[in-house]
């Protein structure tokens, strides 16, 4: 994006084009944050978790179903503010209240908040900012078009979207019996993009054009990148929204802690997304058409359905999270059903269908 060449550039951008629409996500390197830095932000969040106060669990407890955010923190019992069954994941989100309040932030990390802050805004501003830059280049629109017209840029260093430290403990018989070895099912995210960080403990997976689930390897400093629905819908169709999974990881890991550290950026809430027409690539290729967001949109349009706004498809998303031990939803029959001979999670959201593998 710097060197100054334009068939540098160029070469970048059919890169892109083709990994953002045939896998669905990205791995960067030398994005400007040392394995040093990254490693620092680990260790906070390895803290955080291993120093939170009962106290503080409590108090700052997530309340998702009646939010649609998972602002706080989330208990190692499911998905629910109720506890249900033990998963063994811990998490703290810091959502727009939690940076602006330091009442809202467990004790512990309140030291640490200046790092934690300049870390996201570095991601924000300088990462996220370039990968929508690239993302507009290969739509053929000026680089700050998916900046300026579909991040979402109120409310802190994260807009509408949130961080995250999570902590994934080992599983538990019981757990990994009711969940078949899932930690999250397959899905979406809903935002731009969401950045991960490529970690060493083999967990996530990634369904590819061949409709199969593969481990995301570990390369050092590393950020995955996954293309969020909104992006899937402005494109019409042309990128295409990670579907992706966290798993049980190979035989030699099951007994280690696996940190997780999350920026997901969001889209404008108000917004009711549609393809960006003023593509020259759209208005020259068309809509592409796959079993996605985008196709499910187009459909609920259709047939008169208003599409939801951008905040309430990832609210309604939030409050109505199945656990992976939830073994009655689990269940053909019930959320899952068998599309050519695969295994598909079939949820409706404000009347838009989503099948999405299991
Ligand atoms: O922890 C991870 O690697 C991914 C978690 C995830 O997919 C999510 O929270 O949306
Ligand atoms: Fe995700």
């Amino acid at each position: 994006m710097d060197s100054g060449d334009d068939k540098a550039i160029v070469d970048l951008v059919q890169l892109t084009k083709k990994a953002i629409r045939e896998d669905g996500f990205l791995f960067l390197e030398n994005y400007g944050v040392s394995l040093e830095q990254l490693h620092r932000q680990f260790a906070l969040a390895q803290y955080l978790h291993c120093n939170i106060s009962e106290e503080d669990q409590e108090r700052l407890l997530f309340h998702p179903e009646t939010s649609g955010k998972w602002a706080g923190y989330k208990h190692p019992w499911g998905f629910k503010r109720e506890r249900m069954v033990y998963d063994g994941i811990t998490q703290f989100n810091w959502y727009s209240k939690e940076w602006a309040d330091c009442n809202l932030v467990p004790k512990c990390i309140l030291p640490f908040m200046d790092e934690i802050v300049a870390f996201n805004v570095f991601l924000m501003e300088s990462v996220n900012r370039r990968i929508l830059a690239l993302f507009s280049k290969v739509l053929e629109l000026p680089d700050d078009y998916l900046w300026d017209n579909v991040q979402s840029h109120e409310g802190g260093p994260t807009g509408e979207g949130y961080f995250r430290h999570a902590l994934f403990r080992p599983f538990t018989a019981e757990a990994e019996k009711l969940s078949k070895g899932l930690r999250f099912h397959g899905h979406c995210d809903y935002g731009t993009t969401t950045l991960l960080f490529s970690v060493p403990v083999t967990q996530l997976q990634i369904w590819g054009t061949d409709e199969q689930w593969r481990y995301v390897p570990y390369k050092a400093g590393a950020l995955v990148v996954n293309i969020g629905e909104t992006l899937e819908i402005v494109s019409g169709g042309h990128f295409k929204a990670t579907r992706h999974r966290v798993f049980k990881p190979p035989a030699d890991q099951v007994d280690v802690e696996r940190l997780s550290l999350v920026q997901f950026n969001s889209s404008v809430g108000d917004l009711r997304m549609t393809p960006a027409k003023e593509s020259p690539l759209i208005q020259r290729e068309g809509l592409a058409d796959y079993q996605g967001a985008f196709r499910e949109f187009q459909k609920a349009m259709a047939t008169g359905i208003p599409i939801p706004t951008n905040k309430e498809w990832r609210e309604i998303q939030i409050a109505e999270m199945v656990n992976t031990t939830d073994s009655i939803r689990n269940a053909v029959g019930q959320d899952w059903i068998m599309q050519e001979g695969q295994l598909m999670n079939k949820r409706e959201f404000h009347g838009v269908s989503v099948v999405l593998p299991v």
